[in-house]
């Protein structure tokens, strides 16, 4: 049994409107987006910050990278699927560009 909610089509169609820079998987079980920085320190300073965020939220990405990108996936295991703990993350990785 899932201990957190997955969101409901329509919870989903809402949150997503707050993060409109990530995408919906086709199966609907996450939201993705792709970072590009000049260089791999910036790369892997932005992944410095988003893993002190996540580990904060007990929420962790699914990502990786390659020199200067970074792809992260945001899905909750704990509720085989979207839930507000990933809408919560994208918004705070978002923040971190300005
Ligand atoms: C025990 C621990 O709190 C859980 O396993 C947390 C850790 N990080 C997590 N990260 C993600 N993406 N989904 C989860 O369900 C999740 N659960």
């Amino acid at each position: 049994m899932p201990r957190i909610p997955q969101l409901t089509d329509e919870e989903r169609t809402v949150a997503l409107g707050a993060v409109p820079l990530w995408r919906l998987s086709d199966d609907a079980t996450g939201i993705s987006r792709g970072f590009m920085f000049k260089d791999f320190v910036e790369a892997f300073s932005f992944m410095t910050q988003v893993a002190l965020l996540a580990e904060r939220a007990d929420h962790h990405p699914e990502w990786s990278n390659v020199y200067g990108r970074v792809d992260i996936r945001l899905t909750t295991h704990d509720a085989n699927g979207l839930s507000m703990r990933d809408i919560a993350l994208a918004q705070e990785i978002d923040a971190l560009l300005g």
